[in-house]
This record gives C-alpha cells, structure tokens and sequence, in this order.
C-alpha cells in the first residue's frame, strides 16, 4: 500500500491563496495521506506583534519558554485548525496533531555545546501505530512541528524533519512518497530564477552545489532531510510547488540515492 507524506512551507501557508490551492490539491491526492505543516513565518509576525525577540540559528528557532507559547498558539492552535476546518470542507476528514496528541511523536531536548536552543526537540521515536490506526480509519493527520519529551514537556522540531521522520517510520509498512512543497518550482541553480530548476539530484551532484553554495539557507535542512529519507527507505522524495500534487509531469526536483550518470 502506498502513502503520500507532504509538507508544506511557512511562505504557503501565509499567503491564504496559496494555502487554498495548496490544500485543493492535497485533499485530491488519491490515496492514504499525512500532511506536515510548518508556520515559521506566522509565529516569527506574532513574536514580532508581542515584541518577543526572535532567534534563529542553523535555520532553528532558538525557543525560549515564551517563544515555546507562541509556537504552540500559532502551529498547534491556529494554523493546525484553520488547515482541518479548510480539509472538511474539501471533504476530506483530518485531524490536527502535536507530537504529544496519540503520543505520535517523541523527542528529546537538544543539547549542544555550542548554543542553547531552548524547548528544541530531536525526535527521538514515532509512533508509527498512531498514524496506522488513524489511516485505516480514513482519517487523515495533519501534523504540526511539535514534539514532547514523554515527561510534559512540549518541544519545537523542525516541520521537514517531522516529515521525513514520519515518512521514515511508514516506510516499514507501506510504500511511501515524501513531497516538500514551497513556494518555488524546485531546488534553483539561481534562487532569483524560477526557470533554473534543477531536476535530478543525486548524492555527488548534492554535494558539488552545497559546495558552490546553490543549495543554502532554508534548502540544507530540505536537502539533509530528503537524503535521510531515502537512505531510510522511502521510495521516492520530490522538492517544489504545490503544483506537483496535481500533475505528476509538472517540472519539480526529484532526489535520487543512486548515482545518476
Ligand atoms: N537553491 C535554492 N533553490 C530554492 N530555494 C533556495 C535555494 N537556496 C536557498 N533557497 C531559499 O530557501 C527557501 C526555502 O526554505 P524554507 O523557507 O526553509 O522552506 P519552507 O518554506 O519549506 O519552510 C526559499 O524561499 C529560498 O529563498
Ligand atoms: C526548531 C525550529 O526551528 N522549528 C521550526 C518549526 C516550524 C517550521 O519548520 O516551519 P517552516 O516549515 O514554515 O519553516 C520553527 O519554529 O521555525
């Protein structure tokens, strides 16, 4: 049996248009179907709107107990439920998750010498019966980028790495296809062309554009997460527009474990 895990980016969910389509596209996926969300953005306005400093470092979100509020307001209350309230009435039956809810997703505080990331998880286990039990009941997850360390702690994780994470975890049981939506057509050669995308990436050709810094930023956390994917065998791992859910011949990166020649 197949599954579609797709996560969609902070700059679609913002823009309510594209949230729509994005969640038109979804709900017509055929098939059993996980959705991922991140919202980065919207905690990042609401911070900003209650004078709370943001801090990011690698791409995370440094997460200190009122930050850790706004989080769980802005990704387990606002956007988990305005994305369910939208999927219902697309007709497809889903229910908005943490990591905590049905215990789906545990993680440990991250710990490093380096810097003080605050309430960060590093997932630690998921709980691949939860997402069984609700897929065979044809109810849809919505997930958001919270954990819980198992002792009442609720923790931040990066929404890509939930996906691949929970794409990995499936991949035991069913055949999975991972799908990174954002708001561009694909990893670029030149961010500032939508008509660069690159279509094939294999492991050395990842390598040789992290190196002439073509895949930086938000994109080296996607990519890290999409090589994980498939080196923990989900099947097939694709970057780029919400287009990609509707048309399987739309223009989009595709990752590939072998060597391509
Ligand atoms: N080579 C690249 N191709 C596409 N986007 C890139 C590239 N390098 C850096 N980026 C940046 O990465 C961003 C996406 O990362 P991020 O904001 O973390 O994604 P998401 O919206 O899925 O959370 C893009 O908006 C773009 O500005
Ligand atoms: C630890 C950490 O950085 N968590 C992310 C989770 C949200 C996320 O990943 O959202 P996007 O996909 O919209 O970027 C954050 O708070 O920004």
């Amino acid at each position: 049996m197949k599954v579609s895990v797709v996560k969609i980016g902070g700059n679609l969910i913002e823009d309510e248009a594209c949230l729509e389509k994005a969640l038109d596209n979804f709900a017509q996926l055929k098939g059993l179907k996980i959705l991922v969300h991140g919202g980065g953005k919207l905690a990042t306005q609401l911070a900003q709107k209650l004078d709370i400093k943001t801090k990011m470092i690698q791409g995370r979100r440094v997460t200190d107990a009122e930050t850790l509020e706004i989080i769980t307001m802005v990704y387990g209350g606002l956007v988990g439920k305005t994305i369910v309230s939208k999927l219902q009435a697309k007709e497809c039956n889903a229910i908005s998750l943490s990591g905590a809810d049905l215990n789906s997703i545990q993680s440990v505080k991250r710990l490093v010498k380096e810097h003080d990331f605050g309430f960060v998880g590093d997932i630690s286990k998921v709980n691949t019966q939860s997402f069984i039990t609700l897929l065979k009941a044809q109810i849809t997850p919505v997930c958001c980028a919270i954990t819980h360390d198992g002792k009442g702690q609720l923790l931040n994780t990066n929404a890509d790495t939930i996906a691949s994470e929970i794409a990995i975890a499936l991949s035991d049981e069913y055949e999975v296809s991972l799908y990174y939506c954002f708001e561009k057509k694909g990893v670029l050669r030149s961010v500032s062309d939508e008509n660069s995308v690159i279509r094939d990436i294999d492991r050395s050709s990842y390598n040789n554009l992290i190196a002439q810094g073509i895949i930086a930023d938000g994109m080296l956390p996607k990519l890290h997460n999409c090589f994980h994917a498939l080196e923990n065998k989900v099947h097939h791992v694709y970057v780029g527009s919400i287009d990609m859910l509707a048309n399987p011949t739309e223009v989009k990166t595709t990752l590939h474990l072998n060597e391509l020649n």
